[in-house]
């Protein structure tokens, strides 16, 4: 910041905690601070990563730009000797959907979690090296939600041992898979595998789809783009293809690997959620302490709209969810990498649970998160739909999260399942572990009495947890009880889908609130960061209990008193978070560029630039539009009305 201006220099000496050992806690060790910093930085300075003009670029340059961005970010990886840590990093910072995603994202954890040791050897150094492009190409024109549904065969000629892959219908044309509609040479393909005439079920299987001499669609190969998607710019930068037909090579892993990989990605997906939501939240926080509206007295300043407790009100949960799913996404990695752990043993006993953790908590922060991207941008009032604000094609590039890699009511519906199980276990001799341990105390949860009497009793994260308890068991065992009504269970469950999927949310609510408080039991240093997120845990989980108040009270969790009580905590929480508000996003340690926005500028000075910035515009590039003499003109001076008298 030397030599400029910070116009948000005030409300940083507000803060009543140390910021810098903050930023680690977010970061979640010094050392992926200290590289996050550095890589952010390198391509904040690189300007073939400049990234202001996607909003008007056509689809074509639009495409061809991130063609050379990626291009670009192998070369300095290469040259840089870059670690595959730094590497990832930097893929994060340039910020563009882009096909290398799925290469790295989808393909290269594909061959890891589900090929054999020799098509391991054979396949992922050409993958690291990137001499082949990967794609995953699971989703078909007609079915994407329901795996077991995909048309497209692998049928197993024992003559030429190989695999013809078929797709004999229109529908079972692969659909959607990123990368695959202009620049992946290979896919890894979901396919109904058929050998001796016999049915064995969805199997993944490497197939070359282009030459590597001209980048042509092998024979018997027909491959395109899916066409534009929602926003400009934003996701149009990566290429959704469609495919039909293919010869491949071979696969044969267990069925339960196949899973795999889309437990990994659930997983990143909900670490990814942190980061767009604290985007999001950051441009709106610092952009509602500089914006004034009303309250001026004799002539003096106006007041901060973020001194509203409308704004506040609105604002502050989002920045507590973000942290909130920040250190849920720790935890999950940490899951993940245990039950991957024991998967290489042939132990499969907690996949279950993990399918049900990734799957519900995929879904529970990618809905939040993509309506809390909109919040934020009506939150800056109109400039935030200006697309210089960042936050239009923020959401647009996030929404589809609530979609892909599993629709999120599809996703909630197997956390039900998982709980339903977990319910009529109950009393026999397995017993409910990890997330649903809580289960195991079942008979208190049904009918233990919240003790708040005063608002400051909603601090005790006791008193909490045991409210969020209650409320979870409480709903999954009145669906168990309608569900075991009903003579076929399948009937039942589809007619009791929507209870069943707001038991879904009340578990996964109440699996971040406890990581949350699990997170606040470890030694965190630093002058006032624990009492910060401390205020921050009991945002989140007050503000959930404010938003689905019905629950708590249809099930008798809590009394209505209880709950004005909460809100009275809240307003109170949110006094109290105000002066910190702009150091706990600046702990995000975003850099200008990867915010992207002119309302969440670290300096603040968001008038002249947003003036500076709409004088780019291509529009203004002439004084007299085009089209004037054609249009306008003739309008103006009546010649067409003149010409018909
Ligand atoms: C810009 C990018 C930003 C962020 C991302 C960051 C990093 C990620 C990198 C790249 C991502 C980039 C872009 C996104 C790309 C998107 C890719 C995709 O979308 S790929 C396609 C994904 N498709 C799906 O997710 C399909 C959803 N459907 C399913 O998962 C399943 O079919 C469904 C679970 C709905 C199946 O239901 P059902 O028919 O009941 O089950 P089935 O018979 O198949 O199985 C029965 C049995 O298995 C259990 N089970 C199901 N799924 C899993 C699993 N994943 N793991 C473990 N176990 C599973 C199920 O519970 C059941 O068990 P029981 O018999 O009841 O014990
Ligand atoms: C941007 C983007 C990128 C993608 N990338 C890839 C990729 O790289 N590779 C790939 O293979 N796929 C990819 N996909 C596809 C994606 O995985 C699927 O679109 C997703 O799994 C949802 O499936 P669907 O489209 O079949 O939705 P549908 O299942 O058709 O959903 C339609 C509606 O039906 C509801 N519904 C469906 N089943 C049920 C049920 N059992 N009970 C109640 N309601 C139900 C859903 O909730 C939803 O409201 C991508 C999609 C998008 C949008």
């Amino acid at each position: 910041m030397d030599g400029v201006v910070d116009h948000l220099a005030d409300e940083r000496n507000k803060a009543q905690f140390d910021v810098e050992e903050m930023k680690i806690v977010w970061a979640g060790s010094r050392h992926v601070f200290e590289l996050s910093d550095r890589i952010a930085r390198l391509v904040a300075s690189d300007p073939v990563f400049r990234k202001d003009n996607r909003a008007t670029l056509s689809r074509k340059d639009l495409f061809k730009n991130t063609l050379r961005k990626a291009a670009h970010a192998w070369k300095r990886i290469i040259e840089l000797r870059l670690s595959e840590e730094e590497a990832s990093k930097l893929r994060f910072y340039v910020d563009e959907a882009a096909f290398t995603d799925l290469h790295w994202g989808m393909f290269v954890p594909a061959i890891k979690g589900q090929a054999t040791e020799e098509q391991q050897q054979k396949w992922l150094p050409l993958a690291y090296k990137m001499q082949i492009i990967g794609c995953y190409a699971q989703t078909e024109l007609g079915h994407g939600s329901n795996v077991q549904g995909l048309e497209t065969t692998a049928t197993f000629d024992p003559q030429t041992d190989e695999f013809d892959i078929h797709s004999p219908t229109l529908t079972s044309s692969k659909w959607w898979p990123g990368g695959l509609g202009k620049v992946s040479t290979h896919a890894v393909v979901y396919a109904r595998l058929i050998t001796d005439g016999q049915e064995h079920g969805v199997h993944g299987f490497i197939v070359q789809l282009r030459s590597l001499d001209d980048h042509l669609p092998l024979p018997g190969i027909t491959i395109g783009d899916i066409g534009m998607k929602f926003g400009n710019g934003a996701y149009n930068t990566m290429d959704n293809g469609v495919t039909r037909n293919g010869k491949c090579v071979r696969s044969n892993v267990p069925r339960q690997l196949i899973y795999g990989t889309m437990v990994f990605v659930r997983q990143t997906i909900v670490s990814d959620a942190s980061c767009a939501l604290s985007r999001a939240v950051c441009i709106a926080t610092r952009y509602s302490a500089v914006r004034r509206q009303f309250g001026s007295q004799n002539g003096g300043v106006e007041t901060q709209v973020i001194d509203y407790k409308t704004q506040q009100n609105r604002l502050f949960p989002l920045l507590a969810a973000a942290y909130a799913f920040r250190f849920v996404g720790e935890w999950l990695k940490w899951l993940y990498t245990d039950v991957t752990q024991r998967l290489q043993a042939n132990d499969f006993s907690t996949l279950p649970e993990a399918h049900a953790c990734t799957a519900g908590l995929k879904s529970l922060t990618t809905t939040f998160t993509a309506d809390a991207i909109e919040e934020c941008r009506k939150l800056c009032g109109g400039h935030g739909y200006l697309c210089s604000s960042g936050l239009p094609e923020l959401f647009a590039v996030y929404v589809p999260a609530c979609t892909y890699e599993g629709d999120n009511v599809v996703l909630l519906l197997q956390v039900a399942r998982f709980l339903m199980k977990t319910v009529s276990q109950l009393g026999s001799e397995k017993k409910p572990v990890g997330t649903t341990a809580y289960m195991g105390r079942v008979e208190h949860l049904m009918q233990c009495r919240c003790s708040v009497q005063k608002a400051e009793d909603w601090l005790n994260p006791n008193t909490i947890l045991e409210a969020f308890e209650a409320r979870t068991a409480r709903m999954s065992v009145a669906v168990a009880q309608k569900l075991a009504q009903f003579a076929n269970p399948e009937e039942g469950f589809l007619e009791l889908s929507p209870n069943l999927v707001e038991a879904s949310v009340a578990h996964c609510q109440l699996i971040v609130v406890s990581k949350f408080i699990e997170k606040l039991q470890q030694d965190i240093p630093g002058k006032g960061v624990k009492e910060l997120l401390g205020m921050l845990c009991n945002i989140y989980a007050l503000n959930i209990l404010h938003k689905h108040l019905g629950d708590f009270l249809s099930t008798g969790s809590i009394t209505p008193k209880q709950g004005s009580l909460a809100n009275d905590q809240l307003r109170s929480l949110y006094s109290q978070v105000r002066p910190n508000a702009i150091a706990l996003v600046d702990a995000f340690n975003y850099t200008d560029h990867y915010l992207g926005s002119v309302l969440g500028r670290y300096d603040g000075n968001v008038y002249p630039k947003l003036y500076e910035e709409a004088w780019k515009d291509p529009l203004n590039d002439s004084v007299v539009p085009d089209g004037y003499h054609e249009y306008i003109r003739p309008l103006l001076k009546n010649q067409l009305r003149n010409a018909r008298l």
